[in-house]
This record gives C-alpha cells, sequence and structure tokens, in this order.
C-alpha cells in the first residue's frame, strides 16, 4: 500500500470516536470494569473466548480462496485462459480444454504446495513467543492485582497491559499512563517519523486517526518510554486488521521478479511479433481464417512460459520447508532467494558471537579494587529501573541476591527515572531516602551505563582509600581506561556507575512539567567504579563463521558494546580485527572516506542505531551487496527494516521480530548456514527453468517460422503443438528438486538481466540448429516436402522438438559434461525419460491416431540419436567458450 494510501486512511475514524474525547474512566467503565482496575483471570478467559485469540488478520492463516487467488492471478496465466476462451469461442473445443488443463495443473499445484507451507510456517510461528505484561488480578475474596506475562494472542479487550521500549502494542489501547512514551507509526503510515503520545489528553473528533496523542495502535512499537493502557480492541477489530483487510496487504515483487517479468514481457512481444508474421503467411498460403487464427494462438499458447510461478514457487516453498526443520520461520518466501545472493552479513555480539549468559564477575574501584559500595548502587539503579529486560540487570541482581548482600531497597523510594536508551547508552534513577525532615533524608541520582558514557557526565570521582570525593583529573580518567581496557581484554564486559546528590526536591521534570534535556541533571557526577560481566564466546560461532566466510558470506560484527570487548571476542571467534572503527569516529568521516571505511572495516563497536542503518545502508548502495543483518534488540529494528534479509531471534524484542523476514527459534549462525545453501539451490533452480524455457521458446519459435516460411504449411497442427508443449511443461514439475553443481553453492549467486540476455544470445540458436539440421535432414533424406508427407512431417516434427525441450535441462543444469561429469537428481532424470517415452509411444497409441500421427521409420530414431548427440557436443563447447568468457555459467 502506498504512503499516499496510508495518508487517506489516516483522516477515517473508524468508529473509534468515543474513545478519543472521553475520559480513562469512562473507557474503563464502557468495558464494565471498575476505575483502572484490572481484570481477573476467569474474566478475561471469558472475553478471550467472546472475542477469540488476539491474532491480527493479516497474522492470521490465509483463506484457501485468497491463496488459491494467488496462484491463479498471474499474467501467464491468464494468457493461457484468453486463449483458452479464444479457442472455445472457433470452436476448437479439444484445444481449448488443453490449455485449461494446463492451467489447472498449475494452478492446483501452486495453490497445494503454497497451503502446504503456509501451514507449516504457521504450525511454527506458534512457537514464537510474544510475552505482554499485563495486570491482572488474582483471588476469590481478597483480589491481589499481579503484574503477568500472557502471550499477546491471550491479551483481551479491558485487559491492562504494560509496555517499554521494543514492545508492540498488542491491540489498539487508550493510554492510562505514559512517561515520554514516543511510538513508531511507521507499520500503519509507511512514514519514518516517530509520534509522541501522551494519556493525560483530551483529544477532539477532527483530529485524524493516527494523529491521536491518547490511542496507541496494534501493530505500531514503543521507541522509547514507558507507560500503561487500556486494551479496547484486539484480532481483526484492530486498525490495522480492518484497514488492510480493506486494502489488501500485497508483498511488492521484489527486484529478481521484477527484472524477470521485464524479461519475459520482452519475450511475449517478441512473440506476438512472430505469431502476427505467422497468421498472416497461413492465411495468405491456405485463405483458412479460423484454421490460420487456432494456429496463431496455440502458438502464442506453447511459447508461454506458463509454469513459471509454478517452478518459483516451488523452489521459494522447498526452501521454506526445509528451513522449518531446523527451527527456522520463513516469514517472506523471497527472503529465502536473497539469502543465496547474501554475500554480507551482519551480526550482533551478544547471544550470537557469546552464550548470551552474561554472570556478573566484580564490582571495582578506579584502582581496580573490590568495593562494596560500587555494588550497592548498580544494584539500586538495576532494581528501581523500570524495565527489567536488559540481561545486565538480572546478573547484577542475581549476584547480589545470591551473595547475600542486603542493601534494603525498601528504604529507598523511587522519585524518578530518565530510561535506558541505545544512543545514551545509560540509565538514571532518582531515589530518596530517609524522613524528608530528617538529617538522614537524602535525594541521590544514581546513572549506570557505557563506562565512555558514565564518564563524560562525571566531574568527581570517589576516593575510597581517604572516604571523600576529588575532581576527576585527565589522570583518573587515564587510569580508567587503562583498567578498562585489561578488563576487555581479559574479555569482561563492563558497565560504568555514578551518583549524584540532588537538592532538595530536584527531579527530571521543570517547574512547568516540562522534560528538561537530560543533560540538565545528568552532570557533575561522583564516578564510583566498575562492575564487569562476563559472557563466554559460543563455541559453535567459530566454526560456522568459517563455513560462512568459506560460502563467500562476509561477516560484519555490527554492535553497541566497546571497542575493546568486540576485538577480544571477535578475535576469539575468528573474524579479522585489523579493520575495526566507532560509531564516535565514523560520525567524524566525509561521505566518501565513510564508506570507504564500511566497506574496509570488520568490526564496528559503540553503533547507535542509526548507525547501524546507516552501515547497512552503505553496503547496500555504494558497495553493491546483498546485506542479511541478524539482530535482536530494539536497537536493531531499523537496520532490519533496510537489510536485504533480516533475520532476528525468538527471544527477541517484538519490534525486531516483527521487522524480520526471518526467525530463528534458537540463535545458531550454523541454522544460517542451512538458509544460505537452500538459498543458493533455489536460487539456481530457478535460473536453470527460466533461462532453460526462454532458450527453449526461442529456440522453437524461430524454428517454427522458419519451418512456415519454408513449407508454406503449419509444421505441426495447433493440437500436435499443444500436446507437445502439454507433455514438456508438465515434465519440468520436476525442476525444483534438482541439485546444483557444488561450485555453483560455494558462492553468493545474483541475478543480472543483461548476463540473462546474453546467456540466450549464446545458447538460444544452438537449439534453431539442430531444428534446423532436422528440418534439412526431412527436406532431403524422407523427401517430405509434399502434401502427402505432411503427416510424416508432422511427427517427425513433433518427436524432435518435445525430445530437444526435454534434453535442454540436462545441458543447461550444469556447467559440466552431462550425463559423463554430472547426472540430474532422480526427479529430473524420471520425468525426463516418462517424457520422452510418452513421446515416442504417442503415435503407436488410438490418441495419436485422432491426432493424425503416423509411424515413424527406426532409421529416423538412429538420425535423432546422432542429432542429440552433436547437439550435446556443440552446446557443451558453447558453454566452454561462455564460462571462458563470463566466468560463470548460471
Ligand atoms: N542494563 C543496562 N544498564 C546500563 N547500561 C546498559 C545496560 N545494558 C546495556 N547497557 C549499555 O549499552 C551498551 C549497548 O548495549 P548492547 O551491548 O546491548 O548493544 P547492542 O548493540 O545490542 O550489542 P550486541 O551486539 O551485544 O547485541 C552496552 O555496551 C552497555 O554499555
Ligand atoms: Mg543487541
Amino acid at each position: 500500500m502506498g504512503a499516499h494510501e496510508l495518508r487517506k486512511r489516516r483522516k477515517s475514524t473508524l468508529g473509534y470516536t468515543p474513545w478519543l474525547s472521553l475520559t480513562k474512566t469512562w473507557s474503563l467503565s464502557t468495558l464494565g470494569q471498575l476505575k483502572e482496575a484490572s481484570l481477573s483471570f476467569t474474566e478475561a478467559e471469558k472475553r478471550l473466548r467472546e472475542h477469540g485469540p488476539n491474532v491480527p488478520l493479516e497474522y492470521s492463516f490465509p483463506r484457501w480462496w485468497h491463496l488459491l487467488w494467488n496462484a491463479l492471478f498471474h499474467p501467464f496465466n491468464i494468457i493461457l485462459i484468453v486463449l483458452s476462451v479464444l479457442s472455445f469461442i472457433a470452436l476448437d473445443y479439444p484445444n481449448g480444454a488443453i490449455m485449461l488443463i494446463l492451467v489447472f495443473i498449475s494452478v492446483t499445484l501452486r495453490f497445494y504446495q503454497e497451503y502446504g507451507s503456509s501451514k507449516a510456517a504457521m504450525k511454527l510461528s506458534e512457537f514464537v513467543r510474544c510475552p505482554i505484561k499485563v495486570q491482572r488480578c488474582a483471588g476469590r475474596i481478597v483480589q491481589k492485582e499481579l503484574v503477568v506475562q500472557v502471550d499477546q494472542r491471550e491479551v483481551v479487550p479491558g485487559d491492562i497491559v504494560i509496555f517499554e521500549p521494543g514492545d508492540l502494542f498488542p491491540g489498539d489501547i487508550r493510554l492510562l499512563s505514559s512517561k515520554q512514551l514516543v511510538v513508531s507509526q511507521a507499520s500503519l503510515t509507511g512514514e519514518s517519523s516517530t509520534a509522541d503520545k501522551a494519556a493525560d489528553i483530551r483529544e477532539d473528533h477532527s483530529t485524524p486517526l493516527l494523529d491521536l496523542k491518547n490511542i496507541c495502535f496494534m501493530g505500531t512499537n514503543v521507541i522509547s518510554g514507558t507507560g500503561t493502557g487500556l486494551v479496547i480492541s484486539t484480532g481483526s477489530n484492530t486498525y490495522m486488521s480492518t484497514m488492510f483487510s480493506k486494502v489488501g496487504k500485497k508483498t511488492p515483487p521484489d527486484d529478481f521478479e521484477k527484472g524477470l517479468r521485464r524479461i519475459f514481457y520482452l519475450l511475449i512481444s517478441v512473440m506476438l511479433a512472430v505469431v502476427t508474421i505467422m497468421f498472416v503467411v497461413n492465411y495468405t498460403t491456405s485463405l483458412n481464417l479460423s484454421e490460420s487464427i487456432l494456429f496463431a494462438i496455440s502458438v502464442a499458447s506453447a511459447l508461454n512460459p506458463q509454469m513459471l510461478p509454478l517452478i518459483i514457487n516451488t523452489c521459494l516453498a522447498k526452501g521454506a520447508l526445509a528451513m522449518a526443520k531446523d527451527r527456522c520461520i520463513v516469514k517472506s518466501l523471497t527472503s529465502i532467494r536473497e539469502m543465496g545472493s547474501m554475500d554480507i552479513l551482519c551480526i550482533d555480539k551478544t547471544g550470537t558471537l557469546t552464550m548470551n549468559h552474561a554472570i556478573m564477575v566484580n564490582h571495582l574501584d578506579c584502582r581496580g579494587l573490590s568495593q562494596e559500595k560500587v555494588l550497592r548502587y548498580a544494584f539500586l539503579n538495576s532494581y528501581f529501573k523500570s524495565d527489567q529486560k536488559y540481561p545486565l540487570d538480572d546478573a547484577i541482581l542475581a549476584y547480589v541476591y545470591s551473595n547475600g548482600f542486603k542493601f534494603q531497597p525498601s528504604k529507598w523510594r523511587k522519585i524518578d527515572e530518565i530510561p535506558f536508551d541505545f544512543i545514551r547508552r545509560k540509565v538514571s534513577v532518582i531515589l530518596e531516602t530517609g524522613d524528608i525532615h530528617s538529617k538522614f533524608f537524602g535525594r541521590y541520582m544514581i546513572t549506570k551505563g557505557a563506562l565512555l558514557e558514565v564518564l563524560r557526565v562525571c566531574s568527581y570521582i570517589e576516593n575510597f582509600n581517604k572516604d571523600e570525593t576529588s575532581i576527576f583529573t585527565t589522570y583518573d580518567y587515564q587510569r580508567i581506561l587503562n583498567l578498562s581496557e585489561d578488563l576487555s581484554n581479559e574479555g569482561l564486559r563492563i558497565l560504568g556507575v555514578a551518583i549524584r546528590k540532588l537538592e532538595m526536591l530536584q527531579t527530571c521534570e521543570t517547574s512547568k512539567g516540562r522534560k528538561r534535556e537530560d543533560e540538565d541533571i545528568e552532570k557533575d557526577m561522583v564516578f564510583l567504579g566498575l562492575i564487569t560481566f562476563f559472557d563466554p564466546p559460543k563455541d559453535s560461532a567459530k566454526q560456522a563463521l568459517w563455513r560462512l566466510s568459506e560460502k563467500g558470506v562476509e561477516a560484519k560484527v555490527l554492535t553497541g558494546d566497546s571497542l575493546s570487548l568486540t576485538t577480544r571476542v571477535c578475535r576469539e571467534v575468528g573474524i579479522s580485527t585489523t579493520h575495526v572503527i566507532t560509531g564516535p569516529e565514523l560520525e567524524q568521516l566525509d561521505q566518501d572516506t565513510f564508506h570507504d571505511k564500511v566497506k574496509r572495516a570488520t568490526v564496528f563497536a559503540r553503533l547507535t542505531p542509526i548507525q547501524k542503518l546507516r552501515v547497512v545502508q552503505s553496503l547496500q548502495t555504494i558497495g553493491n551487496h546483498v546485506v542479511g543483518y541478524l539482530g535482536d534488540g530494539v536497537n536493531d529494528s531499523l537496520a532490519l527494516d533496510a537489510a536485504d534479509v533480516s533475520i532476528s531471534v525468538d527471544s527477541g524484542v517484538a519490534i525486531a521480530k516483527d521487522m524480520a523476514d526471518i526467525i530463528l527459534l534458537e540463535k545458531d549462525l550454523n541454522v544460517l548456514l542451512a538458509g544460505v545453501e537452500h538459498g543458493r539451490l533455489t536460487f539456481g533452480n530457478t535460473m536453470k527453468y527460466v533461462k532453460m524455457s526462454v532458450i527453449a521458446n526461442l529456440g522453437s519459435v524461430i524454428s517454427l517460422l522458419i519451418a512456415t516460411l519454408v513449407f508454406k504449411y503449419e509444421p505441426l497442427t495447433s493440437r500436435q503443438l499443444l500436446t507437445q508443449n502439454f507433455i514438456y511443461s508438465v515434465g519440468q514439475i520436476a525442476i525444483p528438486w534438482d541439485k546444483m553443481d557444488e561450485e555453483f553453492v560455494k558462492t553468493p549467486q545474483k541475478s543480472s538481466e543483461r548476463g540473462l540476455i546474453m546467456f540466450i544470445l549464446w545458447n538460444g540458436p544452438v537449439c534453431t540448429l539442430c531444428d534446423v539440421t532436422t528440418l534439412l535432414f526431412l527436406l532431403f533424406y524422407y523427401k517430405a516436402y509434399t502434401d502427402v508427407t505432411q503427416k510424416f512431417f508432422h511427427s517427425a516434427w513433433f518427436i524432435e522438438g518435445l525430445l530437444l525441450q526435454t534434453l535442454i535441462i540436462h545441458l543447461i543444469r550444469t556447467e559440466k559434461i552431462p550425463f559423463i561429469q554430472d547426472v540430474a537428481s532422480w526427479p529430473v532424470i524420471f520425468s525426463t525419460v516418462v517424457t520422452s517415452a510418452v513421446g515416442i509411444a504417442l503415435p503407436f497409441t488410438p490418441i495419436g491416431k485422432v491426432m493424425d500421427f503416423t509411424l515413424l521409420p527406426l532409421s529416423y530414431f538412429g538420425f535423432l540419436a546422432v542429432l542429440f548427440l552433436g547437439y550435446f557436443t556443440v552446446g557443451q563447447v558453447v558453454k566452454r567458450l561462455y564460462v571462458l568468457v563470463y566466468k560463470r555459467w548460471l
């Protein structure tokens, strides 16, 4: 759907009006609830039964007629249907029926396949967890409010949900509370700008729906800030579902498909021109209008690459099913082919190169000595920070609880928070302790985050040996950096901790209630020390990366973490660290140097989400690479959206999973390796069909033209032509089950339109040469040029054409010598044998009589054996020359 259409839709309010202007209490009571009270588990269950599972229309299993329509609605099918209708009008029922049967086979097989692969994906997608935090109350007599995690499918209208950065809204929501909430509505508007949302705003009815501040929509996601909201509609009743069901969501064709379509449209126009010439020649010689029209229709139908949609889809569906076996969910089928073309894979560090089991190791002051105070404040920060999603916080809490520290968080009250985000890379909480009138009262701001970010806001440093604070000097700075360098080299992750005593009632808000700039308050802090964590490198990563590089996929690490640690981890898993760069360094570069650095560097550290995006875009546009991106965080979502193949993990945040084309149930690079192989196989088999069918079709159209001009009568009757086309089209269905040359699977494969045209120009004439030789042989050896020999000519030409079109695949499918150096997989061999046998046997059957075939002499089959031997020899020589010139075959 275009941005224009989306903008138009924003204007309608689709029945949401009652929710807009009225108060939160009204919203609650309309849903049958008391003021801000959450649902009980029993009530939630009841509502779930009433409203059904919370699955937006877009993600529910496609209706069968939708799949059928998809399978049917393809230009090649339409052409065939039109031609068949024309045949029926001309009262040639058998021809019309043959064409319809072809459409029927192609459409049913494609439908069956899509149904199967959608079902497999759907089944697997049930494993994908979408945990949502909701408030529910429990207890029969005394009701107690609990915050529980339920699956998105179980969220019902009336639920109160709690959300944080990275979350997708699990329904359309009326905000109840919000804190600096910024939301991305790109999935609905198509525009990348973000929107501020706030609970305490009364909108009026004239505000366009998507501009409403107090409503958040399903499918949109939280960029930063936190809040709670009341779910007002779920599943197919959400705005997103109503919008997509009205407009219809269509994935636009990718570059590969667009290229293919252009080539085939070109081909069809050439064919139409040739068909017109044939019609004219035929009509001027025979003066039989209906016969000439039927012949032209048959030629057009025979030249239509009608199996293309089926073959493309079968290849992709086979890839998706194979990947499903590796517990990999393919959301967008075409991404499998892109996987085969991918030559750069951007990966993150945590969980991909490391185990993602961060364990806290120590709490050090700037001299590297263990200090309890550092741990206490780090703990208070993690304890009071509102979202607990980041594993480092869990690691701190686990360390404190398991080592018996008693920091008594109950003595502290949380006043305020500046939430964590991936640009600031730190989180601050404002806490209070003691009675406000007592002398023990104190209000503190405690900050924890990436070391360099924390150091930037520190003006003082705690001297633990003297128990005093002193001015932060460059000497201190250097000492801390040296210490952190040493720790990183030991493979430890580091966070810095700092504190600041605030004046009496200082918070993040100004007196007017507006948010202060973070810098206003996060400054002049006292540096306390460092917390270190250990996240062991993953054993399997090294081997997987090595095998990926063997397959021509270069890995680049894009992370928000520090350079020294990333370098250390990368070295351990065998990633080159000769070219490394950090986000702040990238910012300093001009355009050209930026692209150059991005091209060379293998490790990018301290990147912000936008920098991750810029790196991916630079690789795509300037480097002309097909870029894959594996990431699981909210900070990866921009880059995931831009990448050619976006991959996420089940444990990742909702928005990352939403952006991804492929979701891994386990974060393992080895699974991707298998994906790359499937991708190349898919690509290879599709290209085989495309090249083969274009060559065969063009070859035969030219031969038909020559034969028509030479003989002044149809070289085949229209029925024979259609039958020939029918038999060999059905035979091609086996192609997706073929294998590829090892050399082909070794390197990333990319299609090029120019390459395809050159391929056709080189190899097409070999087919025509074969046909013309047959023509000359029939003409001079069998003297088949009179009306009496017409039947003989038709039978001979029919068999030769059929066998040639069936055998071409063996020449095209491999760079090696067919049958000698490389044999096709058994389904292809089987289909070749059956197709040839059917063709040869046809004249001996009653159908053959109906179709006006005669029996052919044995000598003709002898000639055919020699002819095809010659065809393969000449074809192989042309192939060698082609590879010599273009350095590749398929
Ligand atoms: N819970 C936290 N509290 C404070 N700071 C944190 C926390 N989690 C992460 N950070 C800081 O933010 C930085 C970036 O986070 P993180 O390393 O997760 O980024 P990333 O780009 O997702 O990296 P990765 O490639 O490892 O997934 C970290 O280096 C760390 O300094
Ligand atoms: Mg991450």
